[in-house]
Formats: structure tokens, sequence, C-alpha cells
């Protein structure tokens, strides 16, 4: 493994901010960390970048305590938006890409190359506080790896992004992973992890409730999610053996099933051996296992 997060504790003073935490992530994959507001996440990606000392337990990179590597290897969004205001778009990245030790002529062919890549090209000479908001974003992003980092964290990188800039970042990521590059980010928005993420750690307030791959999670709950379509009234469906829940969807009714093996007789009740226009038998969602799980009392 690339990086090791061993029995990592974070106090300030009595507040236990990341509580024992344990997580490993592999060389060129793509890792989420999800969790509420003040789970830990910006907690947990500031001590592996070595902005803040754990108060128990190590961080590994490669067989080395993170704090003693080649800063250069790493690349970091802070969730704290900034740049600066009055530098244009294109000077903003060679100066982060110098600042990190390239040369501006290596970094040519990366700042054009990003600049074209998230459709920046009519700004390129712009100051940056001219950009709005969600452009501000994308040049900051850039700048965090432009330097080719190895490992990259991304704390939020899609808030305030809309539905074309969302899918320009998630392709992007996924053509730094394919480069080679370890990412890892925080994200509240569920289907992006779910798209982009192999391996995953869920923290509740500082715990982590899960760690490793997430059709592992995915498992624990099994193919319990039956969407079907029929005129058999919802009452009738709710008596059925084996459904714990049913709810009314737009054309289509969602049952949650105590367990896969019920599908086959719900089946056969409901077709009544026609054919049957809507019968899926799913794993919840990534956004339904975070409600189960971090949903219930915040204590
Ligand atoms: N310097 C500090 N002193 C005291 N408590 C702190 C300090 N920094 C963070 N905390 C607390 O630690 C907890 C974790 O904060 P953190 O910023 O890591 O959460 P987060 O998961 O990133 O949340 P969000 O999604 O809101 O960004 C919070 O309760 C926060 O108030």
């Amino acid at each position: 493994m690339t990086l090791s997060i061993n029995q990592v504790t974070k106090r300030y003073q009595d507040f236990v901010a990341v509580n024992n935490l344990t997580f490993t992530i592999e060389k060129g994959e793509i890792f989420g960390l999800i969790g509420q507001n003040g789970a830990g996440k910006t907690t947990t990606f500031r001590m592996i970048l070595d902005l803040q000392e754990t108060t128990e337990g190590t961080i590994i990179w490669n067989g080395t305590p993170i704090n003693s590597i080649n800063r250069d290897i790493l690349g970091y969004l802070p969730e704290e938006r900034g740049i600066f205001p009055s530098m244009t778009v294109e000077d903003q990245l060679y100066f982060f890409g110098e600042l990190r030790g390239k040369h501006r002529k290596e970094l040519k062919k990366e700042v054009d190359y990003w600049i074209n890549r998230f459709e920046l090209e009519e700004k390129r000479k712009a100051k940056a506080e001219t950009l709005s908001k969600g452009n501000q974003q994308k040049v900051q992003l850039i700048a965090s790896f432009i330097h080719k980092p190895e490992f990259l964290i991304l704390d939020e990188p899609f808030s305030g992004l809309d539905p074309v800039n969302m899918d320009l970042l998630k392709n992007a990521i996924l053509e730094l992973k394919n480069n080679g590059t370890t990412i890892l980010f925080s994200s509240h928005q569920m289907d992006n992890v779910e798209e982009l993420c192999d391996h995953l750690c869920l923290l509740k307030r500082g715990v982590s409730l899960f760690s490793g791959n997430l059709l592992d999670l995915k498992k624990q709950y099994g193919k319990t999610k039956l969407t079907i379509r029929t005129d058999i009234p919802q009452d009738v469906l709710g008596k059925l053996n084996g459904v714990k829940d049913i709810q009314v969807g737009k054309d289509q009714y969602i049952l949650t099933l105590e367990d896969e093996s019920f599908a086959q007789s719900i089946f056969d009740f409901v077709s009544d051996g026609k054919y049957i226009e809507k019968f899926s038998l799913d794993y919840l969602t990534l956004d339904e296992i975070f409600k189960d799980k971090v949903g219930g009392p915040n204590v």
C-alpha cells in the first residue's frame, strides 16, 4: 500500500476530533472520505499533510513517516478557497507550479493543457478576482495538481460547481488516476463518490464506521431494494412475505426486503406468469447506506 493511517487520533483539549482512525490507500486509486459536517475529514487531511500533528498514531507514505517525505510529491485543494485576486489565471498557475519546484518551461505544456481542458481559454489573461466563483475554483483546482503530484488531496472539490463543470472535474480526476496519481477526496455528494471511488472511509464524529471496498459495503446490506411498476395496490404489496417497507415513487413502488431471497415469490405474485414492465432488485445506493449508517442520533 502507499498510504497507511494507523490508529490515528486527534484531540483538541478534551474534544476528540478523530478517534483511532485506520485505513489504507493503494497506489493509483481514488479513495473517498465521507462524513457529515464536523466528522473529521479536514482534520484527517491536515494530519496527512503534516499541517497538524497527530495526538496518537502514525501516517506512513511508502514506508516513510509522512512528515519526512519531499513535500513536492503532494498536492492539496484546501476547503477554504483562495487565490491571488489580482494575478491572472495563467500567472497564478505558473506561480503555484514554481512554488512546487517546477521550471516555467516544463510547466507551459501543463498550464496550456489544463486551461484548455477546464474551458478557461478566454479567461487566461483575466485577473482571478474578475472570474465567477466556479471558475475561481477551477483555477485553484488546477493549481493543486499543476506540478503533477504523486498524491493529491481534494477537500470538497465538487462543491459549488455546476453539472457541466462537475463532469469536467470527474473526467480530470479519472485522467489523473490513469496517469498514476493517487487521489483522496471528500464529498457530501454521494453519487460522485459512488461513481469515482473503489474504496472509501465513512466517518461519524471522528470514528470510522466503515473503511474498505464500496462493493463490500453494499454487500453488507445485500440486494434488498426492489423497484416495481405495477397496478397492484400498495397495501397488498406491503403485506407480502419479506417486505419490510414500501414507498410510493413516481409511477413505481420501492420496496425494502428483509433479504434478497424473498424477491422470487414477490416476482411470481406480481407478474402472475405475465409480462411485467419493471421489476428491479438492486443494492442500496451509497447515499441510502450513508443515511442509514450516519443518520442515527448524532451522539
Ligand atoms: N483548532 C480546533 N480546535 C478545536 N476544535 C477543532 C479545531 N479544528 C477542528 N475542530 C473540531 O473538530 C471537528 C472536526 O472538524 P473537521 O473540520 O475536521 O470536520 P469536517 O468533517 O471536515 O467537516 P466539514 O464537512 O464541515 O468541513 C469539528 O467538530 C471541529 O469543530
